[in-house]
Formats: C-alpha cells, sequence, structure tokens
C-alpha cells in the first residue's frame, strides 16, 4: 500500500536530512526530518522574524483518495496551506501590555480614525438585516445564511454516538442553514497480516462504504528514552502583564487590562470550501487499549473507567510517547488527550524505582501544568481513575485559590509522583515550599496540557521559570485543540528539537467539530441582552434537557450577565475568577451533573472543562482569539456528540470573523424581540445593584482597550464603552478612579467620568 507524503515545504534552509521513525513496529512508518533549527532557539528578543522553526511534524489524515490515513510530517518555515504568516511580534502585545501599566501611553493615542467608525445608524440599519457580513457579500465566501426563524425543532435521536452511548434526545435548529448529506468516516480494527491495524472507511451520503486505509498500530512498543538536547530559555525575561494574585485564570479583569492571547492574525485560512466540512468526525479509533503496551494495572483502570478503545489521538500519540519522543500533539477538543498524555505518563512512573516512603524528598516524577484551576483538578481526577489499581502511585493538585499552607503539609504528608499544577501556584511552591525545589528535579515527564495558551503572554514567564526548575533530561508532551503559527515557532522553548508534531486534525478540514452548528448574531450593544434572552428562551422551550454554556468578555461582565439572567429568573449559575475556589468546585461539580441549567462564566471554563451533554454555547462579545472561540465552542460537541454554538457580536465587532473565516459560522437570522421582552429585560436590569454595573463598565472598557482593534483608537473606545453603559439601564456612564485610567491610557478622553 502506498504511503503518500504532504510535499515538504519550502524552506529557508536546505533540507535536514530525511530519517524515518517506525509507527507502532508494524507496517507503517513514516518520513520524518530530523530538525534542524533555522534561527537561533533563543526568544527573538522584539519581533519574531517571519521564520518557521523546522521541527518534525506528523499529521494525521485520511489519504484524498481513500488511502491509508496519513502521517506525514511537514518541516519547514512555509505556513499550511492558506495560512498567513503574522507579522505580528508576542513582543507588541507584551509592550502594550506594558503600556497600560506603566502608564506611558496616556497621551500617545491616535487620532480618531473615522474611516472604520460605524455611526449608530449604520449600526441601526445592520441590525435587523438580513443580509451577511461584508466579506460574504464581497468575497463570495461560502456562509451560508441560515433559513428564517429562530425556532429549534425537536428531533429525537436513537443512534448511538461515537463512544457507544445512546444520544440523548436532542433538539435541532432550524436557524442554521440546512445540514448536509455528509458522507462519514469510520474506523473498524481488521486483522492484518502485519498484524492489527485500524480499517478506516470512508461512506458516503447513503451510508455505503468507499475508500478504504489503514492506520497501523503494534502490541510491542519500545520505551525507550529519546534522545536528549538542552533546551531554549528566554533571555529576555517577557514581561507578563499580570498583577492579580489569580495568575491561573483566563479573566482577572481588574479593569485595567485582560491577559492578552496570541495573535490569530497569522492563521487565516483562505479555503474555499463549503461552510459544512465533508470530512470524517470520528476520533474513535479501533486500537484497543490493551493491544499496546500498557502494564496490566493500568489497563484494569482504564477498563473500569469504561475506555475499551483508543480514541485517535491517543492511538496517534502513544506510540512516539512511549518511545520517549517529545510531542506536540493537537486534536479536535473533547477528544480524550487528558488519557493521551495521562496513560504514558503513568507508564513512565510505573517503570521507574518504586517509591521509598523514608525518603526525604521523594521526587515528582511526572509534572502536569494545566492553565486553569478547574482544568488541572479534572486531570487528576482523570489520573486517579487509571491508578485505580496502582495504589503505590500517587497524584496531588497544586492550584490557586486553595491555601497554600494546606498544600505544602500535603505534600509533606503524601509524597506523591505525579503533579498537577496551574503555573503561577507551582511558582509559589518552587519558591516557597521547602524541598519543593529538589523534588522537582526528579521529573522525567513534563506535560503542558492546553500548551499555546501557557505559552502565550499570560503565562509564558512563568512557564519558563518552571522549565529552569526541572531536569533538561525529561520528555515533554505538549497538547492542545490549537496550536497557531506562533506556538510552533516558539515551542522550542520546552519541547527537543527532534519533537513531534502529531496533528490529528485532518487536512483541509476545520479545527471545530462538524457536528456542531455554529452561527453568529450581529446586533448593537443595546439589543445583545433583550437577544441573549430571547436565545436562551428559545432554546429551553425546544430542549428541556437544556445545558447552556454562556461565555462572557471579562468576570465583571460576566457577574453582571447571570445577575440579569438570574433576575430574568433562568436557572443560573457563574463561574469566575471573582468567585472563591470552593464556590467554584462547587458549582463546576453541579453544573456537571445537572441538565436544565445555564452556566454563565468568563474563560476560566473556557478550555478544557469536560461537561458533559452541553447543548448550546454563546459567545457574548469578542472572543480574545479565534483559538479562544474554538476552545469555548468545544465545551459542547464532545464525545462526537452534536452541539450548537451562537457568537454574538457588535457590528464593530464582526471583524472577528475573518480571523476565523476557516471556520464555518453562518449567519443566524435575527430573532425578533417583542415589546415585553424588551420591558422585561429593562426591568431586571434595574434591578441590578449599581455596584456591579460599575465595576462590569470598568472591566468591560478595560477588555475592550486591550484588543488590538478595538484599543486603538480611544476615543471610539469610549463611545463604545458609553454605548454598553448605556445598554446596562444607565445614562451616566460610571465614574472610574482617575488611577485606573491612567494605567489603561485613558486619561482626558472625552465622554470618561473620573473620580
Ligand atoms: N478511549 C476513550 N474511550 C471513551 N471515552 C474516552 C476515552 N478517552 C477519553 N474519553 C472521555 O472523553 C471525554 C473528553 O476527554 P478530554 O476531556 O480528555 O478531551 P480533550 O481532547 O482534552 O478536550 P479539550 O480539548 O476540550 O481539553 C472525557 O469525558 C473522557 O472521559
Amino acid at each position: 500500500m502506498s504511503i503518500k507524503f504532504l510535499p515538504p515545504l519550502r524552506l529557508l534552509n536546505p533540507s535536514p536530512p530525511v530519517t524515518r521513525f517506525p509507527l507502532m513496529n508494524v507496517g507503517l512508518s513514516i518520513n520524518t526530518r530530523r530538525s534542524i533549527p533555522i534561527f537561533s532557539r533563543v526568544f527573538p528578543k522584539f519581533k519574531y522574524p517571519g521564520y518557521a522553526s523546522q521541527f518534525s511534524t506528523r499529521s494525521f489524515r485520511p489519504g484524498p483518495t481513500g488511502s491509508r490515513p496519513e502521517f506525514s510530517r511537514r518541516t519547514g518555515s512555509k505556513p499550511e496551506r492558506g495560512e498567513v504568516r503574522t507579522s505580528k511580534s508576542l513582543v507588541e502585545d507584551e509592550a502594550e501590555i506594558s503600556d497600560w501599566v506603566s502608564d506611558l501611553r496616556t497621551s500617545s493615542f491616535r487620532g480618531r480614525l473615522t474611516s472604520e467608525d460605524e455611526s449608530d445608524s449604520d449600526m441601526g440599519r445592520r441590525y435587523g438585516s438580513k443580509r451577511g457580513p461584508a466579506r460574504d457579500r464581497d468575497s463570495g465566501s461560502n456562509r451560508g445564511v441560515a433559513r428564517e426563524g429562530f425556532s429549534t425543532k425537536r428531533r429525537r435521536e436513537s443512534d448511538s454516538d461515537e463512544f457507544g452511548e445512546p444520544t440523548r434526545r436532542r433538539t435541532e435548529s432550524t436557524f442554521g442553514p440546512p445540514r448536509k448529506n455528509r458522507g462519514t468516516m469510520g474506523l473498524q480494527n481488521e486483522k492484518s497480516g502485519r498484524g492489527d491495524r485500524d480499517l478506516w472507511i470512508k461512506r458516503d451520503d447513503k451510508g455505503v462504504k468507499g475508500e478504504r486505509g489503514f492506520i497501523d498500530h503494534d502490541d510491542d512498543v519500545d520505551g525507550g528514552e529519546g534522545e536528549r538536547k538542552g533546551l531554549m530559555r528566554n533571555p529576555g525575561g517577557l514581561v507578563t502583564g499580570e498583577d492579580s494574585d489569580d495568575d491561573d485564570d483566563d479573566d482577572d479583569d481588574n479593569g485595567v487590562f485582560e491577559k492578552n492571547a496570541l495573535s490569530s492574525t497569522g492563521l487565516k485560512k483562505e479555503l474555499d470550501r463549503p461552510s459544512l466540512s465533508s470530512s470524517s468526525d470520528s476520533f474513535m479509533s479501533e486500537t484497543r487499549f490493551d493491544q499496546c503496551s500498557i502494564s496490566p494495572l493500568s489497563l484494569k483502570g482504564i477498563k473500569d473507567a469504561g475506555y475499551e478503545k483508543m480514541t485517535v489521538v491517543q492511538a496517534a500519540t502513544l506510540p512516539a510517547i512511549v518511545k520517549g519522543k517529545d510531542v506536540l500533539a493537537k486534536a479536535k477538543t473533547g477528544t480524550g488527550k487528558t488519557v493521551a498524555f495521562l496513560l504514558p505518563s503513568i507508564e513512565v512512573v510505573v517503570k521507574s524505582p518504586p517509591l521509598d516512603r523514608d525518603q526525604k524528598r521523594p521526587p515528582i516524577i511526572v509534572l502536569v501544568i494545566c492553565p486553569t484551576r478547574e482544568l488541572a483538578t479534572q486531570a487528576a481526577t482523570e489520573a486517579n481513575k487509571l491508578l485505580k489499581y496502582h495504589p503505590s502511585i500517587g497524584v496531588q493538585v497544586v492550584i490557586g485559590g486553595v491555601r497554600i499552607a494546606s498544600e505544602q503539609r500535603n505534600l509533606q504528608a503524601n509524597p506523591c509522583q505525579i503533579l498537577v499544577a496551574t503555573p503561577g501556584r507551582l511558582k509559589d511552591h518552587i519558591e516557597n515550599t521547602s524541598g519543593f525545589a529538589t523534588r522537582l528535579m526528579g521529573v522525567k515527564v513534563l506535560v503542558l496540557d492546553e500548551a499555546d495558551r501557557l505559552l502565550d503572554m499570560g503565562f509564558r514567564k512563568d512557564i519558563e521559570k518552571i522549565i529552569t526548575a526541572i531536569p533538561k533530561q525529561r520528555q515533554t508532551l505538549m497538547f492542545s485543540a490549537t496550536v497557531p503559527e506562533e506556538v510552533r515557532q516558539i515551542c522550542h522553548t520546552a519541547l527537543k528539537r527532534d519533537h513531534e508534531f502529531i496533528n490529528t486534525v485532518e487536512e483541509g478540514t476545520e479545527d471545530t467539530h462538524s457536528k456542531v452548528r455554529q452561527m453568529h448574531v450581529i446586533a448593537p450593544l443595546d439589543k445583545q441582552f433583550p437577544l441573549l434572552y430571547v436565545i436562551l428562551k428559545d432554546h429551553i422551550a425546544d430542549d428541556p434537557d437544556y445545558k447552556v454554556i454562556v461565555f462572557c468578555t471579562t468576570a465583571r461582565v460576566t457577574g453582571l450577565v447571570a445577575g440579569l439572567l438570574g433576575e430574568l429568573n433562568l436557572n443560573i449559575r457563574e463561574i469566575h475568577s471573582r468567585k472563591g475556589q470552593a464556590y467554584r468546585t462547587r458549582v463546576s461539580d453541579e453544573f456537571r451533573k445537572s441538565r436544565g441549567i445555564i452556566l454563565v462564566t468568563s474563560d476560566v471554563s473556557a478550555r478544557g472543562v469536560d461537561y458533559p451533554d452541553v447543548t448550546l454555547v454563546i459567545q457574548v462579545g469578542l472572543p480574545a482569539s479565534r483559538e479562544q472561540y474554538i476552545h469555548r465552542l468545544g465545551r459542547t460537541g464532545r464525545k462526537g456528540k452534536e452541539g450548537e454554538g451562537i457568537l454574538l457580536l457588535a457590528p464593530w465587532e464582526e471583524f472577528f470573523l475573518s480571523t476565523a473565516r476557516d471556520l464555518p459560522i453562518t449567519e443566524a437570522p435575527m430573532p425578533s424581540i417583542d415589546p415585553d421582552t424588551k420591558k422585561k429585560v429593562e426591568r431586571a436590569l434595574s434591578q441590578l445593584d449599581m455596584n456591579s454595573k460599575q465595576t462590569a463598565y470598568q472591566a468591560w472598557l478595560g477588555y475592550y482597550n486591550s484588543q488590538k482593534k478595538v484599543g486603538n483608537d480611544k476615543y471610539r473606545l469610549v463611545e463604545l464603552a458609553n454605548e454598553f453603559s448605556r445598554s446596562m439601564g444607565l445614562d451616566t456612564p460610571p465614574a472610574i478612579p482617575k488611577l485606573v485610567l491612567g494605567k489603561m491610557g485613558l486619561r482626558n478622553i472625552p465622554g470618561l467620568r473620573s473620580k
């Protein structure tokens, strides 16, 4: 059977020699290029050059004509098809953040950019308009315009989902475009003369079997250590712009600034293809766990957890990881990445000498870092499931929001080999917990879950610090549903040069699930609260088993929206960084188990959190990046299930859609707001306390100030903030402390009130 490889991309340097790595012993071997850096593996101090680093990459994709799914490696500097390399410097973001903090930009804002302005009347015209965004009209883009009506139609599904679970009753919204009949792909196991392998079959619209291919896997994988190379350090020491103690969260809205996610500008894919991909959403492989070289006790734990077969990302990454390779893996949301990195990490512990209980500072062997507390706790829970029959292996969690002294006591009393941590708290322990640094010198595996988030501006400094505290001689695993080009360029911060990039997202398909319908609604701010209410009411009416997540831009805005929806008698819970950890944990557990509930949250719930059966994700306002949009959306449609996503934007936020052009976000028809609903919402707004409006206003201003496209024009920013203030029912915008205005670079901007 022939194996196809992606054509090597044009390099700025001559190609390095090609090496071959066997894949799971059987049959399939793949081309790989040993990576030779083409530029210094030191953080560029001011601007990233337009080079992409060279490292071995592996892309999991079915062959175009049904050939064996390919594990292709891409080497070199050229972006993927359709990607536009960004010239944006990460340090520019940092500079921007520093500027707010150090008050350097008080008078340095540009004059008003009238060309970019959109008058109120224009906004009014857009509201209710059926026409698509400019992008669609002008470019003939493939985004469909949805059918009329905002009602949803219930549909019962008796079929099973990909995980063999009966799919619960679902509703099918009619306000998206009619879903095309798509060909599907499935994986089934077949014994071949060369060992077990997954037979991959593509079916056409009518379910008729068509193209076939194979993914090989083996039963006998060598667990040898990978090549050891030095690590890159960042000598520059980037400023993170953080000043909050709540440093493992994504929504610290002290009203001054928000953490800035990586730019998405380099990721635009000008792909000309149907808005709903004809790709497969199958992510279960036919490889059973017991076909791989996993210890019997781990296998028992896996079985008890209810896992029999591997997901595709698990099957694709396990061979490389057990061989000791560093791996950067990309797989869609909700497809089992946690087990993919935990299971082989546990195997490393199993192979290590047993813990000596009398040892004063027993080594930590596996260090897992997650960007949020919820995610860290969840990963530890999953680890404990897998460790059910390994009583001698311990897991502990260290996260912000918990008293450090109690964590210190715990670490002392219950030595663990696996530690799951959020970056800020981990750094605290490195600096303040006696003997902790020594224990970290035992680390053999470092895992960065949500790697792109951990390497962005908000966390990178902490991560660099942590990396200097663990041995260079280790294996590093990075996982995420999004791996922007910038991350590939800087991943040498932690990964060895010869790491593998394993991409399980089929070439030419979206990073989101095709079973999750994505829509956008464009409406001015004064219509957004009523619209949100209408959308929720509509969804609730259609699905009594509703489970909705509403994402807001900042913690304070989240608090405001939760308050409003609560006043409107919806069954609301809220999670954000302004809530205490005990409350967050309780609410998170409750939401996980419940139906008929709405979680209003900030980005602390955007990544990784595995709430089952979320029916709808609503994102209100500009997502921090294309990646953050994808992760938030990924809270629905997990484990192959269906879901819906609605993005509610103001007309001046519509530019976001062009940064997510590669995603099938269709225009929803405008829901109508009847006068009663309008009044009801106004009344509810008037019930909210002034303090929550004041803090939301300040946080809103801080967030959009940090969003370049909006925040660059301070005059316009203030106009918009005051529009937001009016949307809360305030005629006069709340006053903001002078100091805060100074930090935001907003002193003396007309329209702002200071105190
Ligand atoms: N092999 C398997 N078989 C069945 N279920 C699995 C398997 N592996 C993981 N799962 C389940 O799949 C769900 C999603 O897994 P997980 O949270 O690890 O996804 P993820 O890819 O990390 O998602 P995200 O990108 O949002 O972080 C979890 O409920 C997990 O228990």
